[in-house]
């Protein structure tokens, strides 16, 4: 152990010397106190570090002890349904000890150590076994199986293995014979925060990640391993367009990391997510969720630090084989963290302030997603998909943090608060918003949901961006100015907006769409369009063709339960033929 001493303190960075042979990024406990901190910049002697903790009162003098390893998350049972701060101490158990304030310095496992969990071995002595072959499993929660694996980079012939039984996440469970030695295995595993956990390959990002939001997954889709960012301004339903996609996406676990500034933003996160029901068990959401708040007691740097453990995690998931959906919210606050200690370290100031590496670290966040196959002797195809939140002062999106988090992320949705005041849900402007993986998982959609999924969504697309153009006609001329053309095309995109985009969250049937429904919806009402432009074609009047019964039909699709839907639609689209040939 290496001690040093305190020789200087600017806020949540302190300098020390004495600190020869210590490494960078390495966890260090600084003062009297034992503050938690990390080395992020060392030069001879003196070391940078950035204190996790509030660094009031401490003094110049004090003592930093090196703990000989880098700042790292555990993984292994007990980490699902926790609520943890940024360097992963267990929200509950630290109030627990030290009461609401939480006090400095306190020392909390991040998983319990006597808990004991019932671990049911998969393979047998003599295999010969590598980082990421899992080894048991261990029921964890009610949904989820909690894959017992070898750490990524031990490798060698399985010496021993313990029996079914109820063991510890401390005791030794496995012996392997490796090249270095006997390694023994426990359930628990260390892993540095700020290094990508391994992988072998990544995949192309063909397959959707269902969220059952038909804004979300027709028009602006995320692949599964994908990354997006959607700003959130106040009052544009942002809370809840999280929540939904979190219980709802066709993810297994879910993470979600809090970095709001407000205290108030992250106490309705810390009362509302443990309520929230798993739609698909009943069960708590939380059985299959880590949470990760920053409350506001804390200082900046457990801000900064709280992404890279809430990704890790996210990571370690991934690598049994599982897809993780992880929401940061919101990075700007995670950015405003480093542009602050940036500050303290007087490096030089890049655009509005922020380092001049923000946009290298935004990057080394996203591209922690993906779609890969694991490491292990098997492959398995597991996914990390990435939703950011960004929160631009005052809407402004030409901001750095929203640019540099737009060059690198593949969807935006563009939450808009206007849409939010008509009462317009989930507000997602579908003028601004846009996907990048739409090509990539056309694919899956034609193959598995309908053949011309891709057609009928541009030509979708296509009405919608022409409504915008018509609705500055109507403006300077009204309506009754349009051509019967235009007037129906009206229609059909006011259609698209109310009865397709637009989805209530709460009405039992409609918070979930599944994609066969989508695409029934979107064909009825391309459909509509098609049939009406060939009345017109024969002389209809666009009156009579938006005076059409179908239309209320077609406003209640959304509200027809799966198992009805097939055959409901096929008669609303029967009669979409039947009354426009009429007119
Ligand atoms: N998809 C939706 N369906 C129906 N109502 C919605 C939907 N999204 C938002 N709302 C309505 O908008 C209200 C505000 O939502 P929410 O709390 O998410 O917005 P917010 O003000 O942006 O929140 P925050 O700033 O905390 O993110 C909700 O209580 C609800 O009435």
């Amino acid at each position: 152990m290496i001690t040093g001493r305190i020789i200087k303190i600017a806020g949540p960075v302190i300098v020390g010397d004495g600190m020869k042979g210590t490494q960078m990024n390495e966890m260090v406990r600084v003062g009297e106190e034992g503050l938690i901190g990390e080395i992020i910049e060392l030069e001879g002697d003196t070391a940078t570090i950035q204190v996790y903790e509030e660094t009031a009162g401490i003094k110049p003098g004090e003592q930093i002890e090196s703990t000989g390893g880098p700042l790292s998350v555990e993984l292994g049972p007990g980490i699902l349904t926790s609520i943890y701060d940024g360097i992963q101490r267990p929200l509950e158990n630290i109030k627990a000890l030290t009461g609401d304030y939480i006090e400095r310095g306190v020392d909390v496992p991040a998983l319990p150590k006597d808990k004991k969990w019932k671990f049911t071995p998969k393979v047998s002595a003599g295999a010969q076994v590598k980082g990421g072959d899992v080894i048991g499993e261990v029921q964890e929660t009610s949904s989820i199986v909690h894959k017992i694996m070898i750490p990524p980079k031990t490798e060698g012939t399985l010496k021993s293995i313990v029996s079914e039984g109820e063991y510890t996440i401390v005791d030794d469970i496995a012996e392997v014979e490796t090249s270095a030695g006997v390694e023994k295995v426990q359930m628990v595993q260390k892993w540095p925060v700020r290094v990508g956990r391994p992988y072998k390959a990544k995949l192309d990002p063909d397959i959707p990640l269902v969220t059952g939001q038909r804004a979300q997954d027709t028009f602006f889709t995320v692949a599964k391993g994908g990354t997006a960012a959607m700003p959130g301004p106040f009052g544009s339903g942002k809370t809840v367009t999280q929540q939904q996609l979190a219980k709802w996406a066709d993810a297994d676990i879910v993470v979600y990391i809090g970095c709001g500034e407000r205290g108030n933003e992250m106490t309705e996160v810390l009362t509302e997510f443990p309520e929230l029901e798993d739609p698909k068990t009943g069960k708590p959401l939380m059985d299959r969720t880590v949470l990760i708040a920053n409350t506001s007691n804390m200082p900046v740097a457990a801000r900064e630090a709280s992404v890279y453990t809430g990704i890790t995690i996210a990571e370690y998931f991934r690598d049994m084989g599982y897809d993780v959906a992880l929401m940061a919210d919101s990075t700007s606050r995670w950015a405003e963290a480093m542009r602050e200690i940036s500050g303290r370290l007087e490096e030089m100031p890049g655009e509005e302030g922020y380092p001049a590496y923000l946009a290298s670290k935004l990057a080394q966040f996203y591209e922690r997603a993906g779609r890969v196959t694991t490491v292990g002797t098997e492959d398995k195809v597991a996914s990390l998909t990435v939703v950011g939140a960004v929160s631009p002062p005052g809407g402004d999106l030409s901001e750095p943090v929203t640019q540099n988090t737009l060059r690198i992320s593949k969807v935006f949705w563009a939450l808009d608060s206007s849409l939010a005041d008509k009462r317009h849900f989930p507000s997602i402007d579908w003028l601004q918003s846009y996907s990048l993986y739409v090509d990539s998982i056309a694919g899956w959609w034609n193959t598995n949901v309908g053949e011309d999924w891709r057609e009928l969504r541009d030509e979708a697309m296509l009405l919608l961006q022409k409504e915008s153009e018509l609705q500055e006609i109507v403006q300077l001329v009204g309506p009754d100015a349009l051509p019967d053309r235009e007037r129906v095309t009206l229609e059909t995109t006011r259609m698209l907006r109310e009865d397709f985009l637009q989805q209530n969250a709460f009405h039992e049937i409609d918070t979930y769409c599944a994609p066969a429904k989508q695409y029934g919806m979107l064909k009825t009402i391309v459909m509509f369009q098609e049939h009406a432009t060939a009345a017109l074609e024969r002389g209809a009047a666009s009156n009579e063709i938006i005076a059409l019964s179908v239309k209320e039909d077609i406003g209640r699709m959304k509200y027809i339960p799966e198992a009805e839907f097939e055959a409901e639609i096929k008669a609303i689209q029967d009669k979409v033929i039947k009354q426009t040939s009429e007119v």
